[in-house]
């Protein structure tokens, strides 16, 4: 599978580590950086992240700051991404199977190189169930207050 990662400076590390951990399992990845220690802000990233997924470069994405939530909210500034910040792998897997998500946020200050494996596990290996979930994720794109609750 084509899998952007993106990082600012708290999540860079992580996100080299799995990059190594994807190709070493055959994915191709397409690396958006940073590389390095030195502090970036996280909104670029998270919106590199989403352009990748946007213009196709890649089928799923990965992205890490300190607690996975700035890259996060970024990210899903861009309608073309629906990016869950998760810390464990049922999250990752609900991620998929209920909310089609295309991507996932992690903190690197927050869970370890383990953890973070297993959500990019469950997240890769999920699809999407569709059914009573397909038109609640159409509405993410497309809001709709017409139905009310029975
Ligand atoms: O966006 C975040 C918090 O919601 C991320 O954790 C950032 O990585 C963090 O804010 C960076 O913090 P730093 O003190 O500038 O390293």
């Amino acid at each position: 599978m084509r899998i952007a990662l993106s990082a600012d400076h708290a999540g860079f590390e992580m996100k080299d580590q799995l990059a190594d951990w994807l190709r070493a399992d055959g994915h191709e990845i397409v690396d958006l950086g940073t590389n390095g220690p030195e502090s970036v802000d996280y909104p670029r990233y998270g919106a590199l992240l989403a352009e990748a997924l946007a213009d196709g470069r890649a089928e799923r994405g990965i992205t890490v700051c300190g607690s996975g939530i700035g890259v996060a909210i970024a990210a899903n500034r861009n309608p073309a991404c629906r990016c869950a910040q998760v810390a464990e792998p049922v999250s990752a897997a609900l991620a998929r199977k209920h909310n089609d998500a295309n991507a996932i946020a992690l903190g690197a200050r927050l869970i370890g190189l383990e953890m973070a494996k297993a959500c990019v596990t469950a997240f890769l290996s999920s699809d999407f169930l569709g059914g009573r979930h397909q038109p609640r994720v159409d509405q993410l794109a497309n809001p709709t207050h017409e139905q009310e609750p029975a």
